[in-house]
């Protein structure tokens, strides 16, 4: 396959057909693209975007379901996984498996990671037989993974001293955005990847904005994702309070969900933490390493945030009661063990 492909896609092109999703509740191919995308984004067609040979890193409770929307739309998808065993549903619908991301970014014209944390991110990017040893000029790499700004920047230079292009796109959203094509991305970086990216972005994610310079959606994500922990600490703390003074929570959920401060996720989330289940949408270990980062971001620029660090410290106490795997909502659990500390 020619390695220029995603800038000059070839017509009539390889195409291998495949049944469209149920799950895509919108159109793939939009009249009018949205936020920052005035241009008309190549490929255009379904032709074409099966002709670009799409890679993904990162099986997890998010890539899983960004992959296999790819794959339902017609992509033609490589996929790899530290865990090799979670690419097998992918397989099975289609996907091709590579063994290492070097693999995948040498096969791969345009290759997406959604990985655990900066850590992981820069490992697979740029460690031993990662992406940066496979990838070359006329590709791109468009990391999804929440991370800081150092080091999605750190990733960048070293994916584009190759001459590749590169976007980070961190989105928000969680299990069943994903799973429904309806995710928000955040992206910065090249713009020339960017509109070549739009397509697929579309095919996962139901809006994207365009903010400029590498660090710039890293650090937006950080931002949304600072007040939904606090929010959610928060709503924690005024569950159990109801329940103390004899309230039933039931009725608070309701209450909040008809006013000015409803926000889906109290509706989502409440029932289940009011019977104290906590169903893994969005791991807590995650919640707790998007509060830590915001407030270095914070830190970095002096910015006082005083209730997403005490949030933060409630994240870390659940994470020692052993909660990091659980839903993020277990944050109450670290609420009713100081309670019953207390009493
Ligand atoms: N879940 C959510 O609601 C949302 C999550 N995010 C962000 O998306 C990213 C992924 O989240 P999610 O899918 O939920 O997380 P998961 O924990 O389900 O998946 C993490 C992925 O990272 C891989 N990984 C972890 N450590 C390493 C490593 N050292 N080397 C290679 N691969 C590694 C895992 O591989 P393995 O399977 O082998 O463990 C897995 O593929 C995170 O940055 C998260 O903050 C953003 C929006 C929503
Ligand atoms: O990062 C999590 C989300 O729900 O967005």
């Amino acid at each position: 396959m020619a390695l220029c492909s995603i800038f000059c896609p070839r017509i009539p092109v390889r195409f291998r057909p495949k049944p469209i999703s149920p799950l895509l509740s919108k159109p793939l191919f939009p009249l009018s693209y949205r936020v920052y995308s005035s241009l008309q984004p190549t490929p255009s067609t379904k032709d074409e975007l099966g002709s670009v040979s799409i890679g993904f890193l990162g099986m997890g409770i998010m890539g899983s379901p960004m992959a296999q929307n790819l794959l339902k739309a017609g992509c033609d998808v490589t996929v790899w996984n530290r865990t090799k065993s979670k690419c097998d549903p992918l397989v099975g619908l289609g996907a091709k498996y590579k063994s290492s991301p070097e693999e995948v970014t040498a096969t791969c014209d345009l290759t997406f990671a959604m990985l655990a944390d900066p850590e992981s991110a820069i490992d697979v990017a740029c460690g031993k037989n990662g992406a940066v040893s496979g990838i070359s000029s006329g590709k791109g790499y468009v990391d999804v993974s929440t991370v800081d700004a150092a080091s999605s920047i750190l990733i960048s230079k070293q994916i584009k001293d190759t001459g590749a292009l590169f976007l980070e796109a961190p989105v928000s959203g969680s299990k069943k955005p994903a799973e429904d094509g309806q995710l928000i991305f955040l992206t910065a970086g090249d713009k020339l990847l960017y509109e070549k990216a739009a397509p697929f972005l579309d095919i996962m994610g139901k809006s994207r904005f365009y903010l400029g310079d590498v660090g710039n959606g890293a650090a937006m994500k950080l931002v949304v994702n600072m007040i939904m922990g606090s929010m959610m600490a928060s709503f924690a703390e005024g569950i159990l309070l109801s329940q103390k003074v004899g309230l039933d929570p039931n009725v608070l959920v309701e209450v909040v969900s008809q006013g000015a401060i409803n926000a889906p996720m109290y509706s989502l989330k409440g029932p289940s933490m009011i019977k104290s289940v906590y169903p893994t949408a969005f791991p807590l270990k995650h919640q707790q390493k998007d509060m830590r980062l915001a407030l270095g971001l914070a830190e970095s620029v002096s910015q006082s945030t005083p209730i997403a660090a005490a949030a933060n410290e409630l994240y870390k106490v659940a994470k020692s009661y052993g909660l990091s795997d659980e839903d993020f909502s277990a944050v109450i659990e670290a609420l009713k063990a100081a309670r019953s500390q207390q009493s």
